[in-house]
């Protein structure tokens, strides 16, 4: 099999180095098309051999394309490589936004899948939700999970509209987690704590909650009770968020980011 992966900045290197180091293919079989100099050059130094500037015939040949360039960029770049994508060839892109229905009109192939992963696949640890067009077979929808499978664990939807909602909670999801540690660590500095014990208090914190919340099968609120005492410190804390009214805030955020990908997508 051989596939290549267009664009290679943080989830297209992420793709290239999980499927490698999963075996679930050849290093020389896996081809990349990257149009900024540095990062050609980049992967050409960690062993690379198949790195390309420009699309050319070496298209033709790839079982599999990935899409791993912003929404953005595809306008640039579709006109270039139409001309070598055939008409059964399959193209998986992780692009936010963008639907089935628009990259089967601006690419010659019908065969499109379409997913949402995110950074945590960096390190085996990703979520990704994904969809299919019809024209794609079973038998091929199973080989591309098994790739994406490489980068953590992933969701099938029939139904394509769920993955604006995917990008929304699980695709910018590790940005919304970073923020809410952040807005922690800061404060046990200004309590007083060094940045690096404030980081150790803060890190060590979510990694023992969210351990917790996978060995056990007990919900969140059900976990926030076993914490909060009665008349205590959480409670204090949590009576001041619902004050703040923060879940709606969140909400909202989630509501900002789901928009925002049907707007990537139009
Ligand atoms: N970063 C994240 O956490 C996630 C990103 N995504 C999606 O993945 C896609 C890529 O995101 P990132 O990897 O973060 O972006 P990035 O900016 O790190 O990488 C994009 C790469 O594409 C290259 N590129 C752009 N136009 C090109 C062209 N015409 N020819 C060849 N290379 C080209 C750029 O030079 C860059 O290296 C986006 O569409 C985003 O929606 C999806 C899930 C999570
Ligand atoms: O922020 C973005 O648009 C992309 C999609 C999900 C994560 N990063």
């Amino acid at each position: 099999m051989k596939i290549l992966i267009i664009g290679g900045g943080n989830m297209g290197k992420t793709y290239a180095d999980s499927f490698l180091a999963n075996h679930a293919i050849q290093k020389d079989d896996l081809y990349i098309l990257e149009h900024f100099e540095e990062k050609v050059n980049y992967f050409k130094s960690i062993g690379f051999k198949n790195v390309f500037f420009q699309p050319d015939e070496y298209i033709k040949a790839m079982d599999l394309i990935i899409l791993a360039i912003k929404p953005q960029d595809t306008q640039a770049l579709f006109p270039k490589i139409s001309p070598y994508i055939q008409e059964g060839q399959t193209v998986l892109s992780i692009m936010a936004g963008v639907r089935i229905e628009t990259l089967k009109k601006e690419l010659p192939t019908k065969k499109i899948v379409r997913a949402m992963p995110n950074l945590p696949a960096q390190i085996g640890m990703g979520m990704t939700g994904f969809t299919s067009a019809e024209e794609v077979s079973k038998e091929e929808v199973f080989n591309i999970q098994n790739l994406l499978n490489t980068t953590g664990k992933s969701l099938y939807f029939d139904d394509e509209s769920k993955l604006d909602a995917v990008t929304a909670i699980s695709g910018s999801g590790p940005a919304y987690v970073f923020y809410f540690m952040d807005a922690m660590i800061e404060t046990a500095m200004q309590m007083g704590f060094t940045k690096v014990q404030a980081e150790l208090l803060v890190e060590q914190t979510f990694m023992g909650a969210v351990h917790l919340l996978n060995i056990h099968n007990i919900s969140c609120k059900e976990w926030i009770a076993r914490v909060a005492s009665k008349g205590g410190t959480t409670e204090a804390a949590l009576v001041q968020f619902a004050n703040l009214k923060l879940s709606n805030a969140i909400q909202e955020g989630l509501k900002a980011a789901k928009q925002r990908a049907t707007e990537l997508g139009k």
